[in-house]
């Protein structure tokens, strides 16, 4: 399947693609609350447009053809670096940092207003779109990745932006389904779960070198 590259970038090459294309990432991320909250007069948005313009300009000079895919590195880390909730190249991405332990996965984000559903609240969406992610690390952390088959939410009260942390574990597996089980938590507890089949997919099962991870 196309978009899961092999390649032998070095820890080094990585960390220099990291420190270019980052900032302006994270740039892009606090320009998407400010389109939201700004509250310049039209003249001053206008004076905006035109620098985002010349930046558009800029970027446009050499652009990879395709989105970016899954990279692995044979000398350094796994690059998904475009993927919508964890890629660090992406400003759609929150983006969340996982943390893998030995039995579940975790990790401790903040969705700004980007991320707004109801008023003040995270979008149903948007928790299932983190939730997917979450499983789908979960499984792969535990040596059995695969595509979300089904995935299974339910909200049991409104997500505030902000501060929240997300966790997921499997909770068993059947040849090349992994069932994995998580939630999204304020500081007052759970506000969503969700339980999720992955699949090993049938053109993966009859790889050489099956992927460690999908995207
Ligand atoms: C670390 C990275 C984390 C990444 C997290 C993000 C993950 C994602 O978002 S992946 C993107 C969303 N998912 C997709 O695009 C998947 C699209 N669907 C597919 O590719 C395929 O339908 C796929 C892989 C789910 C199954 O297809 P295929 O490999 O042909 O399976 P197939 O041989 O027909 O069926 C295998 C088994 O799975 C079951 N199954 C198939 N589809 C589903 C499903 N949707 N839900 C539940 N079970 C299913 C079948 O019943 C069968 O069960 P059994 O062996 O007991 O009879």
């Amino acid at each position: 399947m196309s978009g899961y590259q092999v390649d032998d970038a070095t820890v080094e090459e990585i960390e220099t693609e990291r420190a270019t294309y980052e900032p302006i990432t994270e740039a892009t991320r606090r320009l998407a609350d400010l389109c939201i909250r700004s509250q310049v007069d039209a003249a001053s948005t206008a004076r905006a447009l035109e620098h985002l313009q010349a930046a558009i300009d800029v970027l446009s000079q050499d652009v990879a053809e395709g989105p970016y895919g899954l990279r692995h590195s044979r000398q350094g880390p796994t690059r998904p670096w475009g993927n919508a909730v964890v890629g660090v190249r992406n400003p759609v991405a929150p983006p969340l940092k996982v943390v893998h332990e030995t039995d579940h996965v975790w990790s401790d984000f903040e969705l700004s207003s980007a991320y707004e559903g109801p008023p003040s609240l995270v979008h149903g969406g948007v928790s299932a779109l983190i939730l997917d992610q979450l499983l789908g690390e979960a499984a792969a952390a535990a040596g059995s990745p695969g595509m979300t088959g089904t995935l299974t939410v339910r909200y049991r009260r409104g997500t505030p932006l902000g501060a929240l942390r997300a966790e997921a574990r499997v909770e068993r597996t059947e040849g090349y389904k992994t069932f994995a089980v998580g939630q999204i938590c304020d500081a007052e507890g759970v506000c969503v779960e969700a339980e999720g089949v992955f699949i090993l997919p049938r053109w993966a099962r009859s790889e050489q070198e099956q992927p460690e991870r999908f995207e």
